[in-house]
């Protein structure tokens, strides 16, 4: 049996020296265990357990729980195995350092049940893997080969970066873009099934994904970066040892591990922010003796701002030498403190670049046309109602659904965390010729509007939930349902806290008397193609008794 290793890359453990006491070994095991069994809930860990579970069997898991073998590999570190690849895995988290999109398959006998997780494979696919990580009942592996492609799904003309395969920001090139979109809602299913707590009757079937309009070319923000070159940590006096600074790599993370490749362009970022990524990477090497340490380089995407229209600081926009008419009409900034433009339909937005703000403006119409359509023509199976005329955007950064609803309603309440992002929804209500009064903007955390909102009656008001990650604090959804307003949209790029926070909302609005919540909808949308990242938005609706 190989013994236990959580670090990625990492020797595992070494074996107990003949001095060392049975209690200092008990002592050790105990808290090797205790390590193990710590598994966050909800965390892409979580996620990627249950997918392993579901495909080992609920037999196979208890009886490896029961014989205490969960943490026992029955493969060594380094080795190479080949596995058939049974399921694209649900977990994911973007452009980070943990592993996303991978297939899960399992070994074949004689060993006991174990599942083998690898990058850039398919399901059906026969691959040779190295492992080099061990987790509970499964191993991660980096692919060495692919024995047996699946052609049906596979098909490498369709990859258009040199870089894919390496690093960690896509993982779904090599896929027809409708099978990545059946991806992405299968992801959804599943999420609902393991993490909603709710009945089946009680999820409806989730809906096709939506696409993105572009699936290239749409990323308006990326943040390339770097550490230290080596040797420049340790010199106490500052200067660096500019022998090593040929080691200097400025880029993104290599899949599945902690270090940073070289990368000279991505095909998913806008044009603008192509053209300059060269010049910028040129600059920051040539003066990298300024850099103490590593550092995260800003490129984002904006439409140029008219002198003095500008919503803070000046804008540091970066000379592209012949920019392409692609790019023309776009600028890239790199000052997180000056300001970005974008336009969604006819409404125009600015914010600090520094700031949250989608990153793909081609799906923001379809997405909040979708919000707006969901809110407006409720299913005609549904006792029809006036539309309601009261909306509370909850998490609403710098107003998009506030100010692209705005039309549609009387009066509008947002909150939002970040006092930078609610100055900015206060100038984007300006900057819209929004009616003085209609939008009201408030910094704070989510759950604080319902004190601010005792005016909106509930029952023709719509609550738009657009959490980060985590998503909703406890707080909020216990607020949310003494407030109990007719419709909520929940818009979420976790799908798995998303079916967790919608399962806690209907099984709590229906515990008391006086009716609950339902489940109208749920709907992918892709705002990342060629990645393993899925949005989605559900609809619910307060029952009438
Ligand atoms: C996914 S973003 C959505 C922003 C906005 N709805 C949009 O689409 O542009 C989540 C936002 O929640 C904010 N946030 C995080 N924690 C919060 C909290 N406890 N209360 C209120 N806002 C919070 C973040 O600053 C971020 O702007």
């Amino acid at each position: 049996m190989a013994s236990d290793n959580e670090i990625e890359g990492g020797p595992g453990p070494s074996t107990s020296t003949a001095v060392e006491s049975t209690g200092k070994k008990d002592k050790a095991n105990k808290k090797r265990k205790k390590k193990h069994a710590e598994i966050e809930p909800y965390s892409s860990d979580d996620v990627l357990w249950r997918d392993v579970t579901a495909l080992l069997g609920a037999e196979a898991t208890s009886e490896a729980a029961s014989k205490g073998t969960e943490w026992d590999a029955p493969i060594e570190w380094g080795a190479e195995v080949e596995v058939e690849m049974s399921e694209l895995a649900s977990n994911g988290k973007f452009f980070s350092m943990l592993l996303t999109g991978e297939c899960i398959g399992k070994l074949s006998e004689p060993h006991p049940p174990w599942v083998i997780v690898v990058p850039f494979v398919l399901p059906g696919e026969k691959v040779k893997a190295k492992i080099h990580r061990h987790s509970k009942l499964h191993s991660f592996g980096s692919l060495i080969e692919i024995l047996e492609p699946n052609t049906s799904l596979r098909d490498t003309t369709r990859v258009k970066c040199q870089y894919f395969g390496k690093c960690a920001g896509c993982q779904y090139q090599m896929l027809s873009y409708d099978h990545q979109l059946d991806v992405k809602r299968r992801v959804v299913v599943k999420a609902f099934q393991n993490f909603s707590n709710l009945a089946e009757g009680l999820v409806p079937e989730v809906l096709p994904a939506i696409a993105s309009p572009m699936q290239y070319n749409y990323r308006t923000k990326i943040t390339p970066h770097f550490d230290a070159p080596t040797g420049s940590r340790n010199d106490r006096k500052g200067k660096k040892k500019l022998k090593d600074v040929k080691e200097l790599r400025i880029g993104f993370n290599e899949h599945g591990r902690r270090s940073v490749m070289d990368i000279e362009e991505c095909p998913i970022a806008t044009p603008v922010l192509n053209e300059a990524l060269g010049p910028i990477i040129s600059n920051v090497r040539r003066n990298i003796h300024t850099y103490k340490r590593g550092a995260t380089l800003l490129l984002r995407d904006s439409l140029p701002i008219p002198a003095n229209t500008a919503n803070g600081a000046e804008n540091t926009e970066v000379a592209v030498d012949a920019p392409t008419a692609e790019a023309q009409t776009h600028i890239c900034v790199t000052d997180h403190k000056a300001t970005i433009r974008e336009a969604v339909g006819p409404m125009l937005f600015e914010y600090p670049a520094g700031s949250f703000f989608q990153n793909n403006n081609s799906v923001l119409v379809p997405l909040t046309s979708y919000v707006r359509e969901a809110i407006l023509n409720p299913p005609s199976s549904l006792p029809q109602t006036s539309p309601p005329t009261h909306l509370v955007d909850t998490y609403c950064g710098s107003g998009l659904f506030s100010i692209t609803l705005s039309p549609h309603f009387e009066k509008i309440a947002g909150v939002e965390i970040s006092e930078d992002s609610i100055r900015s929804a206060k100038h984007n209500a300006e900057l819209n010729s929004i009616p003085e009064g209609k939008c009201l903007f408030f910094a704070g955390k989510a759950e604080a509007i319902f004190d601010s909102v005792k005016d909106f009656p509930p029952d023709q008001t719509v609550v738009v939930i657009d959490p980060p990650r985590k998503g909703c604090d406890e707080k909020f959804i216990e607020q949310l349902l003494t407030f109990r307003p007719k419709t909520l949209v929940y818009v979420s790029c976790n799908v798995h806290t998303q079916a967790r926070d919608v399962g806690m909302i209907v099984e709590r609005s229906n515990a008391g008397v006086g009716g609950g919540y339902m489940v109208e909808s749920v709907r992918p949308f892709d705002l990342f193609p060629q990645t393993a990242h899925v949005e989605s938005v559900a609809v619910l609706r307060l029952r009438e008794e």
